[in-house]
């Protein structure tokens, strides 16, 4: 108490969150800082220990950054306020010669930045320092500072999607402020997800009564709709209204006023079989409409009419569903009897789907966290992956970005781990695609690779897993290839180096 927290005590808790493995010293250290700080303080600096900008990004591209070279001072002297200030000053920076004001301002900055707190303020300029991987740390952090129940805070946050926010309500009012942050319509919350089964008479033994449905290869959506409004957003919480025009068009017309729904959305062949994810991902960017209408397959139902459902089980939410969406729900079945759960699982495959999604009926929603309650269930086994560089091809594939670099996600929050490489599965336009992406994500590379910034997420087939001398982790992917790089996902989703290691056990 009493002293003042500085930029420089941000950047050495930030430093020294990187530089352990220690989830506890992690937690520890971030918590000593927030509760060291002042009220208004407590939303910028826990923005700043989260890699991301306050009031979010400036709009400044790094070759404005990398134009920047300034002197940089001796005593540390920044405090949060400043650069709250000079942060709000360059996002309000528009019209003609802005980048050159926007670079006036930043280099005001960094002259009475020291060397560490100018690095600091270049990577988190430039996006660098933005660490999904770190959330579960603050939440436990925040949950240490403001000495409440980490379940509070970790419910606050994935209803608002805030940390700052939620470390602010936190510190404040404690547990009571916290219980203040509601379902909205309109905000989108985190969506729920799975933890895979081995088996389905596994998933099926352990969670009793439960929906078997059908888990479908498409996009992830989340719809909103209060009165004639409706938005749509994807699974990583980006607003998609304009590009499916047909799905909103089809929620105006349900029959209720107001409506949370969770589901799937994808395009089907004239067979009625799913096209590929890459056609619906493909959607969702595009600025042009495609021909193929994209169908919803509703699977929860969050909201309705005034009544948040968030709480109540899921057996609850889907009487919910069937009454407000009952044309337009997954396909599945209530179990047991278990013998109608593997009809579902042998329906869902041989219409080309991935497997079945088996939920406990007794269950909450639990937004943004990957439960046991529900379990994935797949007849093989894939991991998702960070791609951390790419080498130059030969033959055939000289002048392309071929072989793959690919790590798994540290559950610590410590940069990706190298797990293996490949270049198999990737068709020509992938090569093509990729060679041209990498470059622009490059962090900088030598004669024969070119690394990268660790965000892209690539879906990955393979046999198996073996232990490793070779690799930081001590097991190596075994005949592993690209089945298709996930958008939807961003690092901090990615499978962790423990569940790579779990397949060391044969699973
Ligand atoms: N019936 C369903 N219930 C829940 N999710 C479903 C269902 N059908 C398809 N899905 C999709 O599966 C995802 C849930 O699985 P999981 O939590 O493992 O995500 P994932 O890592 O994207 O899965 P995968 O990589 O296996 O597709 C959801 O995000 C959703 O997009």
């Amino acid at each position: 108490m009493g002293d003042m927290v500085l930029l420089s005590d941000v950047v050495a808790v930030s430093a020294e969150v990187a530089a352990t493995s220690s989830r506890k010293a992690k937690t520890a250290a971030i918590a000593v800082l927030l509760r060291r700080l002042e009220p208004q303080e407590v939303a910028p600096a826990t923005a700043l220990l989260a890699g991301e900008l306050p009031g979010g990004r400036a709009g400044v591209g790094w070759s404005t950054l990398s134009s920047l070279n300034v002197a940089p001072s001796r005593e540390p002297r920044l405090t949060i306020g400043s650069v709250v200030e000079t942060v709000d000053e360059v996002r309000a920076i528009s019209g003609s010669g802005s980048a050159q004001r926007r670079a006036g301002a930043l280099g005001g900055l960094l002259g009475e930045a020291t060397g560490d707190e100018q690095s600091f303020l270049v990577r988190l300029f430039g996006g660098e320092l933005r660490q999904g991987a770190l959330e579960g740390v603050m939440v436990e952090a925040i949950a240490a500072a403001a000495e409440v129940r980490t379940e509070a805070v970790r419910r606050a946050f994935m209803l608002s999607g805030r940390l700052p926010a939620t470390a602010e309500a936190a510190l404040r009012g404690g547990e009571a402020a916290l219980a203040e942050f509601r379902l909205e319509l309109g905000r989108p919350i985190r969506p729920m997800l799975a933890s895979p089964a081995d088996t389905l008479d596994a998933a099926l033994a352990e969670l009793g009564e439960c929906s078997v449905e059908h888990k479908l290869d498409g996009a992830r959506i989340q719809v909103h709709r209060d009165g004639d409004e409706v938005r749509v957003y994807t699974r990583t919480l980006r607003e998609i209204t304009r590009n499916v025009a047909e799905l909103v068009e089809l929620v105006r017309g349900l029959d209720c006023r107001s409506v949370v729904l969770d589901g799937e959305t994808l395009a089907l062949d004239d067979a009625g079989r799913p096209r590929p994810f890459q056609e619906t991902m493909a959607r969702f960017g595009a600025q042009e409409q495609r021909a193929e209408l994209l169908h919803p397959y509703f699977f929860d139902c969050l909201h309705l009419d005034g009544t948040d459902l968030l709480d109540r089980p899921l057996r609850d939410r889907l009487a919910a569903l069937e009454q407000v969406a009952a044309g337009h729900r997954i396909p599945g079945v209530l179990t047991p009897p278990s013998e109608d759960a593997a009809a579902v699982f042998d329906d869902a495959l041989a219409r080309g789907h991935e497997g079945v999604v088996v939920k406990d009926l007794a269950s909450p929603y639990a937004a943004g966290r990957r439960g046991k309650a529900w379990r994935k269930v797949k007849p093989e086994h894939t991991l998702d992956l960070v791609v951390l560089a790419a080498e130059w091809g030969h033959g055939r594939r000289r002048g392309y970005l071929s072989n793959l670099h690919l790590g798994a996600r540290d559950p610590d929050g410590g940069p990706p781990i190298m797990v293996g490489k490949t270049f198999k599965g990737l068709t020509d336009e992938l090569l093509a695609w990729q060679t041209e992406e990498f470059q622009q994500r490059s962090t900088g590379g030598d004669d024969w690779s070119v690394h990268l910034v660790p965000e892209l997420v690539v879906e990955i087939e393979l046999d198996g897993v073996q232990t490793s001398t070779r690799y930081p982790g001590g097991v190596a992917l075994r005949f592993a290839r690209v089945l298709r790089y996930r958008p939807d996902k961003d690092a901090a989703e990615a499978d962790t180096i423990e569940a790579v290691r779990e397949m060391l056990r044969g699973r």
